[in-house]
């Protein structure tokens, strides 16, 4: 094993988000963050035109190009290790992370069917985004089968299995493109499918089975299930998914000369078993203790926390047996639509003299919203929203909603409704920690990560509204660095995940104080969020299922 000059190893990681992937290099003895570059994805995310022909996609669809990740380990890490100025003959190994569930269909070698000559403008034959939302009807299917035959797992997903998970969206294909589903040899996880290209051959990670791909107590709904389901799919896991689980932190294999070629880095490295964003971001913070509950804000919020009790929660995303540090549950829930949901606001309902008045001031429209928006006290806009502009993934597993917003009157100002916003963002986050605090696995400590931590201003809205401190994460590439932790492990510098997090993780604890004053005035408007949620949410009134099917009827 090398080491640089004066004797520290480095490691790797790479986070695959949702519009760019970050690469950073990371001392192995502290956690040190010595480098880093970005970049951003040439196709980003594909929801509007198939970019070989132009072909228009229908609503709730996004795809991604595999290239676009390959260029990160191109381009991304060989300017991190440059801006390290590190001895690429001193790093052990590398970790990476991705969006979830990112799933796409393969030949048996790995190869994307869209990269395969002739498929191209065949739109199923693309990964599938995170956030590509067009298999609900698949998934209410699933949901609605699994119920009614008491399928044992779906206890462990909170009751409902979402649409973005890669069950629903391979039906899906199924239902939609047989050719494709027919050419499809392996069905496998964005996160596992890079691991394949760095080392050469086919992992699957228990992360993405467990919590994505309804892998639970060591197996996959049965055939029987499958067969009900739809009988073309009753082979689905055998001939598409089933492959041996690697546990975290484990190691997948070693860089191939290719890989190493493509990223600077030296051939024959660990590779780290693939992973979910969220969840090595629970390292990074060093938030794997039971009942640290750790939120990464960004586009969307994801929550994770380990336990040693198995509870059901209802609405959950679900919980896994090693699903974040092996030898505990991992529970996860989430939150669709979060930063999305502001940048959707300052790109389409925020009038010119805001956009100038915030160029004048030479900063961006988000801070002078905010800037706003924090001059306000809680209550005054006298509005309250709900936060599901992009559906709502706990505790109502419902993709087919859509935002809310209440008390606009003819004196309502873009900064009110940015604020009655990120208050309806934080009321989606109490809704989740209530859950888990009624479930039996109590939130004992709050964290957060994540890209929405530069609005401080939004962090004490949370704090408020939630009425406890937050901590928050000491970095700003916090799944990066979850990454390279990872790696670290798998190249055996530390002995578990644990032991490495307490090492290389980076938390302050008690950042934000909850200001009681503020704190009473939200517990009355969380009182109205509830009603809303549950009058919207809960079938009191249907409307929003009314419009999406009218909106889909008529864009059809
Ligand atoms: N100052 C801000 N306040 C609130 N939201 C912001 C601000 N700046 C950017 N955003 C939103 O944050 C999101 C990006 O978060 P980030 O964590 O960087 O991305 P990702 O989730 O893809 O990793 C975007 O959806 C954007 O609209
Ligand atoms: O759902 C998960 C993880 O389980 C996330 O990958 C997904 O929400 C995307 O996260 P980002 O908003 O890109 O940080």
């Amino acid at each position: 094993m090398q080491v640089s000059a004066n004797g520290d190893r480095y490691v790797v990681g790479v986070d695959y988000g949702t519009l760019s992937g970050r690469a950073v290099v990371v001392r192995v003895s502290d956690g040190a963050e010595v480098g880093s570059a970005v970049h951003e994805y040439r196709h980003g995310v594909i929801d509007d035109r198939l970019p070989e022909t132009g072909a228009p996609l229908p609503g709730g669809w996004a795809l991604q190009m595999p290239e676009d990740w390959r260029s990160v380990l191109r381009e991304a890490v060989p300017k991190a290790l440059s801006a390290a100025e590190v001895d690429p003959g001193s790093v052990i190994g590398i970790g990476t992370d991705f969006t979830a569930c990112t799933v796409l269909p393969t030949l048996a070698d790995g190869t994307p069917l869209n990269e395969v000559p002739g498929l191209a403008d065949r739109p199923h034959a693309y990964p599938k985004l995170w956030k590509h939302h067009a298999a609900q009807r698949h998934a209410d299917r699933i949901n609605g089968l699994a119920e009614e035959r008491g399928e044992p797992w779906l206890p462990r997903y909170g009751g409902r299995i979402s649409a973005e998970w890669q069950f629903a969206k391979a039906l899906q294909v199924l239902t939609e493109d047989p050719e494709i589903y027919d050419r499809t040899e392996r069905w496998i996880e964005a996160a596992d499918w890079i691991i394949w290209q760095l080392c050469g051959v086919e992992t699957r990670n228990v992360c993405t089975a467990g919590y994505k791909g309804i892998h639970s107590d060591g197996q996959y709904p049965s055939r029987d299930y499958l067969t009900a389901l739809n009988p073309d799919f009753a082979d689905f896991v055998e001939t598409r998914l089933a492959h041996p689980l690697a546990p975290l932190g484990g190691l997948a294999g070693q860089l191939t000369p290719q890989a190493a070629a493509w990223t600077g880095l030296p051939a024959g490295i660990a590779v780290a078993v693939g992973n979910v964003d969220a969840h090595v971001t629970a390292a990074a913070a060093n938030a794997v203790e039971p009942g640290q509950m750790l939120a990464i804000m960004g586009t969307s919020t994801c929550h994770v926390m380990v336990s040693d009790v198995l509870a059901d929660v209802p609405g959950m995303c679900g919980v896994v047996r090693d699903g974040i540090v092996p030898g505990r549950w991992g529970y996860e829930a989430g939150q669709s639509g979060v930063g999305d949901i502001f940048g959707w606001f300052v790109e389409h309902c925020v009038p010119a003299g805001y956009v100038e008045e915030a160029a004048r001031q030479g900063i961006g429209v988000h801070e002078h919203l905010t800037a706003l928006a924090a001059a306000q006290r809680p209550g005054q806009h006298g509005l309250v929203a709900l936060d599901w502009h992009n559906g709502n993934r706990s505790v109502l597993v419902d993709h087919d909603l859509s935002g809310v917003i209440v008390g606009q009157t003819l004196a309502t100002r873009p900064e009110d409704q940015y604020r009655a916003l990120i208050e309806a963002t934080a009321f989606g986050t109490r809704t989740i920690v209530s859950a888990f605090d009624t479930s039996g696995v109590p939130v004992t400590e709050f964290i957060v990560a994540g890209g929405l931590l530069k609005n401080q201003f939004l962090m004490q809205v949370y704090a408020d509204v939630l009425r406890r401190p937050l901590s928050v994460i000491d970095s700003e590439q916090g799944p990066a660095l979850g990454s390279a932790i990872h790696a670290a492990v798998a190249a055996g510098a530390y002995p578990d995940i644990t032991a490495a997090a307490a090492a290389m993780g980076k938390v302050r604890r008690a950042v934000y104080q909850p200001d009681p004053a503020s704190a009473d005035v939200y517990d009355r408007l969380y009182a109205e969020y509830e009603r809303l949620h549950d009058y919207f949410g809960r079938g009191g009134n249907d409307v929003l299922h009314r419009l999406h099917a009218l909106r889909e009827e008529t864009r059809a």
